[in-house]
């Protein structure tokens, strides 16, 4: 049996340089954090802000949650040197902002590769322009599946917006185009893929909207700024109670013997095939049942 999916459903960011948020962290429920050095830092704090990282994380206990850090990029006055520092500090993954082309991502895994780090350090991808966009196919071919290590999509909508001159009002509806494509991309190249922010974070109610029209979408998780939207998130993308009854109800359906070896079955007057098998045994493992 495989062992269940790690969850990313709430993944929150929070600024290198902000203690009381950093010292926040224990106590939120969030399933992944991302300490951030890039947009959240301004330039003149950006070597401070590496400093303070590496304290922490130095000093903190990983408990529960994934630990990400969001470098500057490869290509700017701080990239080398987030990276290095950020290696040596062994988060679960290093996020790359501001890709283009494969190529962006395949830099930074020769780098860890010629130092040696194990492939569990994995990378994670920000798809924040029109480029990275235009590139999706390609950027997906990067997975572990495929020998290299990256993970995890993540869309960045305040910068997709900046850069494209869209608006981001109106329920996403000229951003929802492009987050297809990068849900779709990420399923063809095996990696999880994370949806962006929403910067109204005392509009909850907005906020939970977004959430389930991501969850909609497919994406896995959503990526946070307040730890007062890590229970909105954690709710919508996680299977609902009657999603995994109808699973039960498909693995129960295939494991009568009469049904054993069967292609296709019918339940309830619905037909029910073994792809529909396989989703079903994936979401249980989602919901932490057990079946994969
Ligand atoms: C937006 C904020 C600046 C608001 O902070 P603040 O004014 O402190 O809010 P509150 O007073 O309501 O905070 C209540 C308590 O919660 C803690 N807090 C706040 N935010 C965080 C956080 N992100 N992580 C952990 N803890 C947090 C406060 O310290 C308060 O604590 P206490 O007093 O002890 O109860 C702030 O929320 C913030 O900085 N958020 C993150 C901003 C960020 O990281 N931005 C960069 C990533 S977004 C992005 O750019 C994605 C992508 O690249 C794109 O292009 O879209
Ligand atoms: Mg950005």
């Amino acid at each position: 049996m495989q062992t269940a999916p790690r969850p990313r459903r709430s993944v929150l960011y929070v600024p290198a340089t902000n203690d009381k948020a950093l010292a926040k962290i224990a106590s939120l429920a969030c399933d992944a954090v991302i300490f951030d050095l890039e947009d959240a830092v301004a330039p003149e704090e950006k070597v401070t802000a590496r400093r303070s990282l590496v304290r922490f994380l130095s000093e903190a206990g990983r408990a529960d949650k994934e630990f990400v850090i969001r470098i500057n990029a490869l290509a700017g006055e701080w990239g080398r040197d987030d990276l290095e520092a950020a290696r040596a500090l062994r988060p679960d993954a290093i996020l790359l902002p501001k890709v283009d082309t494969p190529g962006d991502i395949l830099e930074a895994n020769d780098i860890l590769d010629a130092a040696e780090v194990p492939p569990e350090l994995a990378l994670w991808a920000m798809v924040e322009t029109p480029r990275a966009v235009l590139n999706l196919g390609p950027i997906a071919e990067l997975g572990r599946d495929r020998g290299a290590r990256l993970a995890c999509l993540v869309v960045g909508t305040n910068d997709l917006v900046k850069e494209t001159g869209i608006s981001p009002a109106g329920g996403r509806q000229w951003l929802v185009p492009w987050l297809l494509q990068i849900v779709l991309a990420a399923r063809a190249g095996g990696l999880d893929a994370l949806d962006g922010v929403s910067n109204d974070f005392r509009d909850l109610d907005a906020f939970a909207r977004e959430c389930l029209q991501g969850a909609a979408m497919g994406f896995d998780g959503k990526t946070l700024i307040h730890p007062a939207q890590i229970g909105a998130a954690n709710a919508a993308f996680s299977p609902s109670g009657d999603a995994v009854a109808e699973a039960e109800r498909i693995v129960a359906a295939f494991a009568t013997p009469e049904n054993a070896g069967k292609g296709v079955i019918q339940a309830d007057g619905r037909m029910i095939e073994r792809l529909h098998l396989d989703q079903a045994r994936k979401l249980l493992a989602r919901a932490g049942r057990g079946q994969a």
